[in-house]
């Protein structure tokens, strides 16, 4: 790949994950950055993730062959207005914003759609900031472009290179589509998760004892509960159409269900957990798409004070990551049990290499 020069407006989760994995992957590219945070922007020069950073929109960006704009969506629109006066025509514009359709108007708007890719990689975490940044975020993650009618095969293609050198699949939509596809697989998602999460907060007792037992069911589908409230808001502000129609067909299903329960359906209720099952399953077959296998262990720990501490020290001493750490409640166990996750494959098999020598006993789901 040409040497090329990238720009990145806001270097959080999104920006900083991408820019990390173009840097890893091609070494010669150079970056520069501006965001409000002076904090990242320093961070990401120490790591030698930026080559340059910016204390404002600037010419700089003009040498830029792509630019990123990975601000939270609200604030993308007045970055783009400062930065429309530093944009030479050969630069490739893209965002990352979950939603398509309010970024391709104000882009149309701006006379800018000839250069623009909107881009959203279907990857993220609960977690923000570029402190929570990886490369190994975008790995085999789907990468949706949404190029405007408008823009050249030639630059369209040169686009979908750069994502395929992240580690992304790039998939081709249009912004209609993406932000009707989103709305059903990402965007109501979040919403039935938060809702999930209310209730149980709302139907508690007083000391708490759903919270206490809540198992890897509730876990599971409410991780996502976690995420910021800021940039959910702007979703559910952008995409209210799509969102608010899958929604209604949601809680239709969910009153069907409800009737069926009072009847006590028991054909029903059957094939509604099994027609679930079978295609949920399926999804786990495409093993290239955005599921990404979990690198998780557990091991006994001793209930003592520090006992945690030094297993997350003797990890990163070895230059092991992790990805998520915590007490196990929910098992049988006597001790108490500690759950690791891992970014991958490889730092798993160290982790458990040393765990092993240091005579720690692990289990792992098969
Ligand atoms: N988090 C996810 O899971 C996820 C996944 C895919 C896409 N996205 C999209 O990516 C975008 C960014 O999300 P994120 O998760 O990286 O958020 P983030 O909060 O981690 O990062 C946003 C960054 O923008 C900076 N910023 C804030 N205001 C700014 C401004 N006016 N100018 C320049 N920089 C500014 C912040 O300091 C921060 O570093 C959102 O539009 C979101 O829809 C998020
Ligand atoms: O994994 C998560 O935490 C996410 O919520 C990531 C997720 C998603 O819904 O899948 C969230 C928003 C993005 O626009 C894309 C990906």
């Amino acid at each position: 790949m040409k040497q090329l020069t990238l720009g990145f407006i806001g270097l959080g989760l999104i920006g900083g994950s991408i820019a990390k994995a173009l840097k890893a992957a091609c070494p010669e590219i150079s970056i520069i950055a501006y965001d409000i945070n002076g904090s990242t922007l320093a961070l990401a020069m120490e790591e030698g993730i930026a080559d340059r950073i910016s204390s404002s929109i600037d010419a700089s960006f003009s040498a830029c062959d792509y630019i990123f704009l990975c601000a939270p969506v609200s604030k993308n629109d007045e970055n783009l207005k400062v930065l429309k006066q530093f944009l030479t025509p050969s630069c490739t514009l893209t965002d990352v914003g979950s939603v398509k359709g309010d970024i391709h108007r104000h882009i149309e708007e701006a006379g800018l759609s000839g250069q623009f890719i909107g881009g959203h990689p279907m990857a993220g975490s609960e977690r923000f900031g570029y402190i929570n940044s990886k490369a190994i975020l975008l790995e085999n993650a789907y990468y949706i472009l949404t190029p405007p009618p408008c823009v050249s095969e030639k630059r369209v293609e040169d686009f979908r290179q750069l994502v395929t050198a992240m580690g992304a699949i790039p998939l081709v939509l249009n912004d209609e589509q993406h932000d009707y596809v989103t709305a059903a697989v990402s965007h109501l998602p979040h919403i039935i998760a938060s809702s999930l999460v209310n209730l149980v907060k709302d139907s508690d007792s007083k000391d708490g004892i759903m919270k206490m037992i809540a198992a890897g069911g509730f876990k599971d589908i409410t991780r996502i509960a976690s995420s910021s409230p800021d940039m959910w808001q702007q979703i559910c502000l952008t995409n209210t159409g799509n969102i608010a129609s899958l929604l209604e067909d949601y809680v239709e299903a969910l009153i069907r269900i409800k009737e069926q329960l009072y009847k006590k359906d028991a054909q029903f209720l059957y094939r509604f957990f099994d027609e679930a099952r079978i295609y949920r399953d399926s999804f786990i077959e495409t093993s290239s798409g955005p599921i990404k296998k979990s690198y998780s262990l557990t091991i006994d720990i001793a209930d003592e004070a520090g006992a945690l501490a030094s297993i997350a020290t003797m990890l990163a001493l070895n230059n092991i990551s992790i990805k998520n750490i915590g007490i196990v409640h929910n098992r049988e166990l006597e001790e108490g049990a500690l759950r690791i996750e891992f970014y991958e494959e490889a730092a798993i098999q160290t982790a458990r290499e040393i765990l092993k020598s240091r005579g720690y006993v692990i289990y792992e789901k098969k």
